[in-house]
């Protein structure tokens, strides 16, 4: 079992050594626990402050009412002083009212200002938060699933939801707090030195120990959110994880690993935690003391000035309470320090997914920029090796499918059909070789017009969280109820659709597993009537079902088939019908002796063959 602490130490010296602020523009990679390059706050705010485009207006409003807010206070501030020494020293109740109700109006003032500039602020500062959501999110459904089979899902969330919100701290409201503190620093400084600039400037000389301090704790409190941010991710890995397999779990009695693996993880989650918070709660105190040092100062010489007739008593008091305004804001300086180091933390996770640059891309040019219709496959002399190994998967396949016809690529598990799927839908590229669709490079065709013309339907059915008519429309967005029943009823649906409880708006559950196996692949193959593409690759599609429910699903395919251009990957020979042209990859399997035939309504029916008719073999090596 790995030490989490000794992992801990590995990621402080990763970060105490990583200098690089330069990442390269990447494919992507092998990842799964990963620790971002560092990038540098000044270089994360560059990257993250075109996005506040639209959203500055409500920054500066949020700045703006913040001087309109300081301005009152240090009106009210003087009105302060002069009630000390026109009203109580000089013991004249008259001269009591008016600056009484003016201080009264200017602290209404600043309040209100105070209200709508940090709404201004917030509003922007979610606005940018979504944001930057919706892009880094859309960014990553540029990248090919591949990636996302190499990363935990746990981590990718944290850096859609912690890490985001992280930056916002620093380039949306972090922004305005900043120059709100700066101002006020300024405003108050002034004010102080304008009430006794000898007395200011002896106590401002103390100021440098309050950014020492800062910087000090900034620095340190760095690393601490680095790994902070680091083992949220990796602890949201384990529980996403642990969550989505408790059918595995349980059935293995693996409860007590998966908990000892959440413990690991939330245990290095909390040291770093910690050390945040040992890092933040020393930081108040050290201020404290360097705040009492300052006061002790302005009290001892204003008591001195008082003595010598330069600086009256309400003088005295205004300047001590300019203080009071300025320490803290000299304060939150520090503390900005702070929060912008933890931000800067955050930001390295997302730059690093924002910098991955997809494998596969759109073609400058479209030689066909719309999704093809006819629908006749070629692969020629088809290549392909996975990143990171060393081994091709594919070697030298090649056939054809005329539009219309049945294809069937049969060969034993692991041997690459699958990875057929995947280059027909552009998710990888062949190393060699070429495909085409209508006569045209896939590669010429924009992602999103090749994908309309082809539908998977997979070994594992996916399903949505939503209804079965959820489910059954996201073949077609919009499409109306009829459509959807009419595809229920030809893909052999609408029968067990109707027995359950709320029927069509009955919830699938999570991934559609409330459902069955067969029920799962009926609705898988409706939502595929329902996409209406001329293209279909079918990928084990009896994966898990039993004889029976397997013969019951082969006439909906049947039906599903009739017309397209289907692309057949099993390992299971009771599927090749007798006409079919076959494709053997690796070794040619034996021939059972019992079958299952495609019955539908289409042009071609299937009959038995008892020997496998290889049009153009396609093993590896
Ligand atoms: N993303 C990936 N990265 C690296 N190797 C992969 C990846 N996906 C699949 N492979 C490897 O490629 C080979 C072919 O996998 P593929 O899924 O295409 O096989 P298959 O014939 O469909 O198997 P099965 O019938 O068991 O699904 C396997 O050895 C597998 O380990």
């Amino acid at each position: 079992m790995v030490d989490p602490s000794a992992k801990n130490r590995r990621v402080t010296r990763r970060f105490s050594f990583v200098e690089t602020v330069e990442t390269p523009a990447r494919p992507d990679e092998p990842e799964q626990e990963h620790v971002a390059p560092f990038v540098s706050v000044r270089e994360a705010f560059r990257h993250f402050w075109p996005h506040t485009r639209g959203l500055r207006r409500l920054f500066v409003a949020g700045v703006v009412l913040a001087i309109v807010a300081a301005l009152c206070e240090i009106g009210a501030i003087r009105l302060f002083g002069f009630i000390a020494d026109e009203v109580l020293a000089a013991r004249n109740l008259g001269a009591f009212w008016e600056p009484a109700f003016v201080w009264l109006g200017l602290m209404v003032v600043a309040g209100l200002a105070s209200f709508l500039g940090s709404y201004a602020t917030a509003v922007g500062g979610e606005r940018f938060l979504l944001r930057l959501r919706d892009r880094v999110f859309s960014h990553m459904q540029t990248l090919t699933p591949d990636f996302f089979d190499r990363r935990r899902l746990g981590d990718l969330m944290a850096r859609l939801t912690d890490d985001v919100e992280a930056i916002e701290e620093l380039v949306g409201s972090g922004v305005v707090r900043i120059l709100t503190t700066v101002i006020s620093v300024v405003f108050f400084a002034g004010a102080a030195l304008f009430t006794r600039w000898e007395l200011a400037l002896a106590t401002f000389a103390l100021v440098p120990a309050f950014l020492l301090a800062s910087k000090v704790f900034a620095s340190r409190l760095r690393g601490a959110a680095a790994r902070e941010r680091f083992s949220n991710g990796a602890m949201n890995g384990v529980i996403e994880e642990g969550l989505a397999n408790q059918a595995l779990v349980q059935a293995f009695n693996r409860q007590g690993t998966e908990a000892r693996r959440l413990h690991t993880q939330g245990s290095a989650w909390m040291r770093a935690n910690v050390a945040q918070a040992r890092l933040s709660a020393l930081y108040g105190p050290v201020v404290q003391v360097i705040e009492t040092v300052c006061l002790l100062v302005v009290l001892g010489l204003g008591a001195w000035e008082i003595v010598a007739g330069r600086l009256t008593i309400g003088g005295l008091l205004a300047f001590a309470a300019y203080l009071a305004y300025l320490y803290p804001a000299v304060q939150g300086l520090g503390q900005i320090a702070l929060t912008v180091s933890q931000a800067a933390a955050g930001s390295d996770r997302v730059i690093e997914i924002l910098r991955i640059r997809p494998r596969v891309t759109d073609p400058a040019v479209a030689v066909l920029p719309v999704a093809p219709r006819r629908g006749r496959i070629d692969f020629a002399d088809v290549g392909f090796t996975y990143p990171g190994r060393s081994a091709p998967t594919l070697r030298h396949l090649t056939f054809h499918a005329e539009p219309g016809e049945l294809v069937v690529c049969v060969g034993p598990s692991g041997i690459g059909k699958s990875t057929v799927a995947k280059l027909l839908l552009r998710f990888h590229d062949p190393t060699e070789g070429r495909v085409l669709l209508d006569g045209v490079d896939i590669r010429d065709i924009p992602r999103t017009a090749l994908r309309e013309a082809v539908t998977v339907l997979q070994q594992e059915n996916l399903l949505f969280s939503g209804t079965v008519r959820d489910n059954i429309a996201y073949g077609r967005p919009g499409c109306g109820m009829d459509e959807i029943v009419g595809a229920a009823v030809m893909a052999g649906a609408h029968e067990f659709v109707e027995r359950l409880p709320r029927k069509y708006d009955t919830p699938v559950g999570q991934r559609g597993r409330l459902l069955s196996g067969g029920q799962r692949q009926r609705l898988a193959i409706a939502r595929a009537i329902l996409r209406d593409a001329p293209v279909l690759v079918l990928d084990e599609p009896m994966t898990g079902l039993d004889p029976a429910t397997a013969a019951r699903v082969m006439e909906p395919l049947g039906r599903l088939m009739a017309g397209r251009t289907t692309i057949l990957l099993t390992h299971d020979l009771r599927l090749v019908p007798e006409t079919a042209r076959t494709v053997v990859l690796g070794a040619a399997p034996a021939r059972p002796r019992v079958a299952f035939s495609f019955s539908g309504p289409g042009p071609r029916r299937t009959a038995w063959r008892t020997r496998p008719h290889s049009e153009t073999g396609s093993p590896r090596g």
